[in-house]
């Protein structure tokens, strides 16, 4: 293994970092949580998911000293005028908490009939060489699908037991952790951010 292929982890999030390592270490990359080197959470204040990537990344690139991947995500919804957007994470508030936003999400929607709830997973990666990288590798992926009523299935993480994808008739939390890496906006990010690196950087 070359020492370039080995990255930092930009992320705190516990389903995040479990998909990363699915998908990263069948291709030879030494994956590294920001945890292991003391990495904090940073402030997550910009206004789109590639402002929030990038301070992540270049913070735990400053920190840990090496490459550093990073993903700001987040569930888009069309009867809610596109939240919870990039506030996905916090959408009920601090402390963060994905029971908390699911319940949140279908009080919103309550008077939302199928057909009407549409919307979509973003997931934005950004991965810098070093902190002071001028030419960010950036990929951004969308996933469509509908909000359930009700939740399904106990995978993925997140607003997974929500989400429903009419082509596969379940929702995320219903596939196994395979399946989803293969068909959703973190996994097709991150193939595309592989195929961009290869031409990019070597
Ligand atoms: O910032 P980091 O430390 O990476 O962790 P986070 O959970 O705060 O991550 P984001 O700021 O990118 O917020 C993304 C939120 O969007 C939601 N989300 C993103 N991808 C998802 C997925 O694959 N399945 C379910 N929910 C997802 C979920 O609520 C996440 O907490
Ligand atoms: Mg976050």
């Amino acid at each position: 293994m070359t020492a370039e292929k080995t990255l930092v982890l930009a992320s705190g999030n516990a389903g995040k970092l479990k998909e990363f390592d699915g998908l990263l270490k069948p291709l030879g990359f030494d994956v590294r949580p920001q945890a292991d080197f003391g990495v904090h959470d940073v402030e997550e204040t910009g206004l789109t998911f590639v402002e929030n990537a990038l301070l992540k990344a270049r913070e735990a690139s400053r920190v840990s000293g090496l490459p550093a991947l990073a993903d700001d995500s987040g569930l888009e919804v069309d009867a809610l005028h596109g939240a919870p957007g990039i506030y996905s994470a916090r959408f009920a508030g601090e402390p963060k908490s994905d029971t908390r936003n699911n319940e949140k999400l279908l009080t919103a929607l309550a008077d939302c009939v199928e057909g009407q709830r549409s919307g979509r997973y973003w997931c934005v990666l950004v991965y810098l060489r070093h902190p002071d990288d001028p030419v960010p590798v950036i990929v951004q992926r969308s996933w469509e699908g509908e909000i359930l009523a009700h939740p399904r299935g106990e995978g993925g993480f997140g607003y997974d037991p929500l989400f429903w994808l009419p082509d596969q008739n379940m929702s995320v939390a219903e596939l196994s952790a395979e399946t989803k890496n293969r068909l959703s906006h973190r996994g097709r990010a991150l193939q595309g951010l592989v195929d961009l690196l290869k031409v990019a950087h070597g």
